[in-house]
């Protein structure tokens, strides 16, 4: 196994396309978010404000009815297509062409949003971003893998990559089930943690930024809607994922000399991410 390849500042200067002065925001990316259910439509908000707030031009964010106001409300900029059940996703239909799409915070398992995650599976070829409880009922319909199109993107925490992956014994293992998942799959494992590793393939990519504030709600979610948003703007998905983390990881070590670990929250990520870009540029 080779060591990781680490995610640096010089790294990702050689990733990063500053803002084209000519832009506007039909081309600069429409991204869907499909997440919430009832008593999470906070992980529909956090992860629809952090793709805004990363640099495309559009977003759609596809929930249950019962978080139509509060996000209308808290992201006016952010449109918004619910469902027809008032608690969980029921069904996924919508009718704009995104350029990416990031599912799973919030929606739950309920066998209803499991059929429509399903039913969205067959059809999809836009680029895509899988977490949370998406990858939770995808490790519950093992068949459904066949269904992920190449360089799908996965951001599992350790007890999702587990559900996935299975259980390992050492970090080595760990590594070694990984990157059989990612050839076997074809997809992109963003293995996040302390530090976060994106394996792809036999590649695998350590990132450099980051510190324990990260360690609280939501803070998996903004990563969600930070790569979408990536992935929407024309990053390739291994680009996407190194960018996202790092950018992610860098909003925390911008703000900890002010917020200190304990007080920082997932919505601090999604506060600094302007002077985490501006670093780059
Ligand atoms: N405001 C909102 O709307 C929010 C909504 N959210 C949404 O809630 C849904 C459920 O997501 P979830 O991740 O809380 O549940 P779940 O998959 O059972 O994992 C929990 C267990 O995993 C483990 N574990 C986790 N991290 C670990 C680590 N770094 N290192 C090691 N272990 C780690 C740990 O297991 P333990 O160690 O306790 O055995 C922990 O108990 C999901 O859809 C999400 O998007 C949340 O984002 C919160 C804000
Ligand atoms: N101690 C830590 N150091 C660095 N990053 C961390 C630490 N703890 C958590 N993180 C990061 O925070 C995020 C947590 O994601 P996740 O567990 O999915 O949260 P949630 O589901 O609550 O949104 C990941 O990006 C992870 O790498
Ligand atoms: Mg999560």
């Amino acid at each position: 196994m080779k060591a990781p390849i680490l995610i640096t500042q010089a790294e990702i200067q050689q990733i990063y396309k500053p803002i084209n002065p000519k832009t506007h925001k039909g081309i600069q990316g429409h991204a869907a978010i499909i997440a919430g259910s009832y008593g999470k439509i906070g992980a529909a908000v956090l992860a629809s404000k952090a793709c805004i707030k990363s640099g495309c031009g559009l977003v759609t964010t596809h929930i249950p009815k019962c978080g139509y106001e509060i996000l209308q409300s808290t992201i006016p900029e952010v449109m918004v297509v619910t469902a027809t059940h008032e608690k969980y996703i029921s069904e996924i239909i919508f009718d704009i062409k995104p350029q990416a799409i990031g599912i799973g915070p919030g929606i739950g398992q309920e066998p209803n949003t499991q059929k429509a995650f399903q039913e969205f599976l067959k059809t999809n070829k836009t680029p895509l971003v899988i977490d949370a409880d998406a990858l939770n009922i995808l490790s519950q319909n093992k068949s459904w893998y066949d269904l992920l199109q190449p360089d799908t993107i996965l951001t599992p925490h350790p007890k999702e990559l587990e559900r996935l992956i299975g259980s390992w014994r050492s970090e080595i293992e760990k590594l070694v089930r990984a990157t059989e998942f990612s050839k076997q799959h074809q997809v992109i494992i963003v293995m996040k943690g302390a530090p976060t590793q994106i394996v792809n393939g036999e590649s695998v990519y350590e990132n450099t930024t980051g510190n324990a504030a990260l360690a609280t709600a939501g803070s998996g979610d903004v990563l969600t809607g930070i790569i979408t948003s990536l992935l929407a703007q024309g990053y390739l998905p291994i680009k996407a994922a190194q960018l996202g983390v790092y950018i992610h990881g860098l909003t925390a070590d911008i703000a900890l000399p002010e917020t200190g670990y304990q007080s920082f929250i997932a919505s601090d990520i999604i506060a600094n991410l302007g002077k985490a870009f501006l670093a780059l540029d």
